[in-house]
C-alpha cells in the first residue's frame, strides 16, 4: 500500500541535479527511482514516430498507451527498442517540455507514474512529485542553481558524451524550457509548500547529497 511506501520527492528545474542526487539516494537507500521526466520524453518520441504533431489531442492517448519499460541502469526502451540516446538529448527535452504544458497529457501519465511506489521506497524526480503527484510524500526536495551555471553544467555533460555543444545556445535553451514549464497552467514548476529548497549552485554533488541525507535521516527515511 502507497502509505507503507516512503516516497521522496526530488523536483526543479533542467540541470539542477535531480537526477544525479535522484540516481544516488536510490541506491544508498535501496529504493527505486522514478524518472519522471523520461516518461514525457518518450511520449514526445513516441509522437514524433507517429507522425502526430506535438500538439495535437491524440498526444494524450498516445501517452496512456506507451509501451515504454526500463533496464536496471535506468536506460529507456520505446516498444522494446532502446531510444535512451535520443532520448536525453536537449531536443527531445524541449520536445517533452511543450506536450507536458498539455493539461490531458499530464493526467493520462498520472497512475502510471503512481505506481512507481513500491515498497520499501521511492525517489521520484521531476516537476511535480511534491505538489501534484505524490502530495502526501513524507519527504520533498527542490533543487534549483542558477541558468548559468546549470546551462555550464550541461554542456562539460554534453562535451564528455563526446556531442557537440553551444553554451549560450543552451543558456537560451534553459530559459526557455524554465519559462515554460514554470508558467503553464496545470502542474507548474515550483516547490511544494513543505519542500526543502537546495540551491546547488556553488555546493558540490556530495554536500548536497549530505544535505539530503541529513534531511531524510531527520524525517526518519533512512
Ligand atoms: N551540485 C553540482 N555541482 C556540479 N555539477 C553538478 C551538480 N549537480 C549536478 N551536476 C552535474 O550537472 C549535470 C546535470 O545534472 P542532472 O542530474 O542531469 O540534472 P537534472 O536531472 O536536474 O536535469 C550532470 O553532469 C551532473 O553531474
Ligand atoms: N514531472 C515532470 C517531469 C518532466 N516534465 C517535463 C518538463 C521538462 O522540461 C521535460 C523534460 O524533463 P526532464 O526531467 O527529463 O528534463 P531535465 O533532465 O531536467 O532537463 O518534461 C514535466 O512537466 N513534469
Amino acid at each position: 500500500m502507497m502509505s507503507d511506501v516512503k516516497v521522496v520527492t526530488i523536483d526543479g528545474p533542467s540541470g539542477s541535479g535531480k537526477g544525479t542526487l535522484a540516481r544516488r539516494l536510490a541506491n544508498r537507500l535501496g529504493f527505486h527511482l522514478l524518472d519522471s521526466g523520461a516518461l514525457y520524453r518518450l511520449t514526445a518520441l513516441a509522437a514524433q514516430k507517429a507522425g502526430i504533431a506535438l500538439d495535437a489531442p491524440e498526444v494524450a492517448a498516445l501517452a496512456e498507451s506507451l509501451n515504454v519499460r526500463f533496464d536496471a541502469d535506468g536506460a529507456a526502451y520505446l516498444d522494446d527498442v532502446c531510444v535512451d540516446d535520443v532520448l536525453r538529448t536537449e531536443q527531445t527535452g524541449a520536445m517533452a517540455s511543450q506536450i507536458a504544458a498539455r493539461p490531458d497529457v499530464r493526467t493520462a501519465l498520472l497512475a502510471r507514474q503512481k505506481a512507481f511506489a513500491v515498497a520499501p521506497g521511492l525517489i521520484a524526480d521531476g516537476r511535480d512529485m511534491g505538489t501534484v503527484v505524490f502530495p502526501d510524500a513524507p519527504a520533498k526536495l527542490f533543487l534549483d542553481a542558477s541558468a548559468e551555471i546549470r546551462a555550464n553544467r550541461r554542456y562539460k555533460q554534453l562535451i564528455e558524451r563526446g556531442l557537440s555543444a553551444n553554451l549560450s545556445a543552451l543558456v537560451d535553451e534553459i530559459r526557455i524550457r524554465d519559462d515554460r514549464d514554470r508558467n503553464r497552467a496545470v502542474a507548474p514548476l515550483r516547490p511544494a509548500t513543505d519542500a526543502l529548497v537546495i540551491d546547488s549552485s556553488d555546493i558540490a554533488i556530495e554536500a548536497v547529497e549530505a544535505q539530503m541525507l541529513e534531511y531524510l535521516r531527520a524525517r526518519g527515511i533512512c
